[in-house]
């Protein structure tokens, strides 16, 4: 049977007119049978780039829906995500850092309990001290190790495969290099002689070496890109898997513990986690390939030019090494300690940014550019005096690498010519010639000096490249100090890892209480109110008890004056200030919400800033949609901003285009979106119009929230059924509201106060009927008298009666 085609017939309608524009074009004329098939492609043509455009018109508005919906979230935490890439969608999976890793490395990072000392046993342990110097010492070995088992976990992962390709590469570059060295001996040989052909070959085999040499240094390059590339993604990976996790570090490092010297977290993962990256994985091809060069360029010159001159080179090496190393300023130090300034100044610039709105109402300008400058210049005095002591050692160490080495080199390489005994290969060369072809030994001559001279020079170039990568190493090390200063800390912060043998009285060591998380309702038993200090400072003591037992629906208004302490509760409900002794429970996460005094607005869309903390992969997980988003705003009455603002995937820097009542209200929505059992809201309608207040308190309850507010305006009271009143000076207790004497009697004042103004609104209600009642009268006389031209004054009269009524 024969094979049928799959290909559609085209549509009966097109056949049939494809078939009557050739019968009418078959008796034309030949000119116009041509001017008809241009016509019929140009029309084609078009059709099909208005179809092509179509496509593609699809295929992005595709694409844009894959990038929208591309996320999911599996139950172990791992991201899956799809990204267009090209043409199609390419899977990136992030695994988060699994908790069994952080267990088995702090022992890596952390300092072991009551020991200073740095004894590590068997290779690495023990971590050494945190104030350990930046240096080429044992603690720089155990920190390297450490961070390398984050960037490298696998051998057979990415990294060491990125490494092997590396090494492969640097191996085929120093045998090209070998190559090269005795093809620029062959040249020159035969150019000297005057052999036209073999010269012409050689050239045409030094271009041939020229192409894989070429594909090879750029690959080298390249591959320590990549490395470096993908050691920081590990790095960074693992530290914001330590930082943002439920134990808050991110608050806790800066406001507890606060290891960090020289600038924030975020100096350190920014900018100090990329530098020691690089030059990691610079010091790999740095030190690997001087290091290969060197064994291979030496065994080679140890046959070409005897024991005496190899026993030369390596007494020259090793006595530059120490020379230079006797020499060298502590690089690594001086690299912690820019590290450090850079950070301290970049901080400044962090701290105006934040805060760039007071500083504009205060006029401060003035004021912040002396501080900038203070900052500035310590940072410029310290890089000034890095450079003068770099330039000096720069000087001395281009004299011994470049001029010294070279001067020897050529020693060296004239060995054989005038002393052939002590000169290897060459030297045998020498004493085999017969003195009678004077012209070939010349020539021979020439072709060892130019292979040997190339070899030197590769050699001095690999030597040069080691010695100065001593100094590379030395910036490692204090590049090292500070990376692994920062994971240390955040597992120190991680694990509450404080010691001391005699602990100060609520210090971080001195940590006794209970935070019991999953409790349907919020205790405080016994918990003494301290206010921390960093670590290890002890705390200050604000409330010396606290007791404290609330069930759902018992809304409380925690009062008292400035300074009271009403936050600090919240922080240790939180769990962001420790409990130091006591019991505190509360609800799990998903059912307990806190708005800080503060409105914070994160970076995103609209939508974001309504669901936060919520992703919208979250978002899409609840099964809501922008309709239920929209209800939760007119709710707080802010149904407009998603018009105002261009629609829910608006990107905005939120917190300047929504004023600051705004700001309140899209935080109370949040609390409508999670509707968590409990919300702790600090000073939340402080900026809210007094109508609005009311209402945000009632839909809440109305979702089955119950509030827990801080604030020192007592007339919110109305609003909940407890009182937590702080006096300021460690006293509290707690009443339900109305149930004091004076309370009942404010509240039947108000009850008055409210009878009055029902019986005036009814005063008024009757007056109103009255003056109707006479409106009409008037107005029926009133358009009489308009008619005969008479009462026109008086109706206008009766009009600013009613109006004023
Ligand atoms: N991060 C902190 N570290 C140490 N002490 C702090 C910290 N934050 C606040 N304090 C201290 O704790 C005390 C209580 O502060 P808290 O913020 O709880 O007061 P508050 O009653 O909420 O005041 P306000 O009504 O002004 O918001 C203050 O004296 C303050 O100096």
């Amino acid at each position: 049977m024969a094979n049928q085609s799959t290909l559609r017939p085209p549509p009966p309608a097109l056949a049939s007119l494809l078939q009557r524009y050739i019968l009418l074009l078959r008796g034309a004329p030949k000119y116009i049978t041509v001017v008809a098939a241009i016509v019929f492609c140009g029309v084609g043509a078009r059709y099909w780039q208005k179809r092509r455009s179509e496509q593609k018109a699809e295929e992005q508005a595709g694409r844009t829906l894959v990038r929208r919906n591309s996320e999911v979230k599996l139950r172990d935490g791992t991201r899956v995500l799809y990204v267009p890439y090209k043409d199609r969608s390419a899977k990136v999976v992030i695994n988060p850092t699994k908790k069994t890793t952080f267990d088995a490395h702090r022992r890596l990072f952390l300092e072991p309990p009551g020991g200073r000392g740095f004894k590590p046993r068997g290779g690495h342990g023990d971590a050494p001290p945190m104030n350990t110097k930046p240096g080429l010492n044992l603690a720089f070995l155990h920190q390297m190790l450490s961070l390398l088992s984050i960037m490298i976990p696998r051998l057979t992962g990415k990294e060491s495969a990125l490494l092997l390709s590396h090494s492969l590469c640097l191996i085929a570059r120093t045998y090209l290099s070998l190559v090269v060295a005795r093809l620029d001996g062959e040249i020159v040989r035969d150019l000297v002689a005057g052999n036209g052909k073999p010269f012409a070959w050689g050239i045409v085999k030094w271009l041939a070496v020229g192409v894989p040499a070429v594909y090879c240094n750029a690959m080298i390059k390249f591959l320590q890109r990549k490395t470096s590339i993908s050691f920081r993604t590990r790095l960074t990976r693992y530290i914001h898997d330590l930082y943002l996790n439920s134990n808050q570090n991110y608050h806790k490092v800066p406001n507890l513990d606060g290891g960090l010297i020289g600038g924030g977290a975020d100096q350190f993962i920014t900018s100090d986690v990329p530098l020691f990256c690089d030059a990691t994985a610079k010091l790999y091809s740095s030190l690997g390939k001087p290091f290969l060069d060197l064994v291979v360029f030496n065994y080679q010159l140890y046959r070409a030019l005897g024991p005496l001159a190899f026993t030369g080179i390596m007494v020259n090496y090793l006595g530059s090494a120490w020379f230079l190393r006797k020499l060298s300023p502590p690089f690594g130090k001086l690299a912690a300690t820019q590290g450090r300034r850079e950070g301290d100044f970049r901080s400044l610039h962090t701290r105006l940014i934040a805060n760039a709105e007071e500083i504009a109402f205060y006029g401060g300008a003035d004021m912040e550019h002396t501080i900038l400058e203070r900052g500035f210049r310590d940072l410029k005095s310290l890089m000034e005096s890095i450079y003068a002591i770099r330039i000096k050692y720069n000087m001395l160490e281009d004299f011994v690498l470049k001029y010294s080495w070279s001067a020897f080199g050529y020693l060296v390489t004239s060995l054989p010519i005038f002393l052939p005994a002590w000169g290897g290969l060459g030297g045998l060369l020498e004493l085999s010639t017969s003195p009678t072809s004077t012209t070939t030994r010349e020539r021979d001559r020439m072709k060892s000096f130019i292979t040997n001279k190339r070899l030197m020079l590769s050699l001095a170039d690999a030597g040069g490249r080691m010695m100065y990568s001593i100094k590379d190493l030395s910036e490692l090390a204090g590049y090292t100090s500070r990376v692994y200063s920062l994971i240390s800390t955040l597992h120190r912060s991680d694990a509450s890892f404080y010691h001391c043998t005699h602990p100060e009285l609520y210090s971080l060591a001195d940590i006794q209480g209970t935070l019991h998380i999953g409790f349907d309702g919020l205790r405080l038993e016994t918990v003494p109110i301290v206010a921390p200090s960093l670590w290890p400072s002890p705390g200050e003591e604000l409330l010396p008890e606290l007791d404290l037992l609330l069930r759902p629906g018992s809304h409380l208004l925690i009062s008292g004056p400035n300074g009271a302490g009403k936050t600090s509760i919240a922080r240790i409900l939180a769990g962001i200030w420790p409990v130091y002794r006591g019991l505190v429970s509360r609800p799990r996460n998903d059912n307990i919400f806190f708005l800080p005094q503060r409105p914070y607005l994160c970076q995103g869309t609209l939508r974001d800033q309504v669901i936060y903390p919520h992703t919208y992969t979250d978002f899409r997980d609840t099964g809501r949609n922008d309709h239920h988003l929209l209800e939760i705003l007119r709710e707080v009455r802010l149904e407009y901003l998603p018009s105002r603002e261009g629609g829910w995937d608006t990107m905005k820097e939120w917190k300047d285009v929504l004023s600051g009542g705004e700001k309140q209200r899209i935080s109370w929505a949040r609390i409508l979106y999670h509707s968590p059992a409990f919300a702790v809201v600090d000073e939340p309608t402080s900026a809210v119009s007094s109508d609005v207040e009311g209402l945000l308190y009632e839909v809440a309850k109305r979702r089955g929230v119950t509030v827990v507010t801080l604030s020192t305006r007592g007339s919110l009271k109305k609003y909940h059924k407890v009182v937590l009143a702080l006096d300021g000076e460690g006293g509290w207790r707690v009443e339900r509201v109305g149930e004091r004497r004076e309370e009942v009697g404010e509240l039947r004042d108000e009850v008055e106060r409210l009878r009055a103004v029902v019986r005036e609104a009814e005063e008024v209600k009757r007056r109103l009927e009255v003056v109707k009642e006479e409106l009409g009268r008037v107005w029926v006389v009133g358009r009489e008298g308009v008619e005969g031209g008479e009462l026109g004054g008086e109706g206008e009269m009766v009009e600013r009666e009613e109006a004023k009524v």
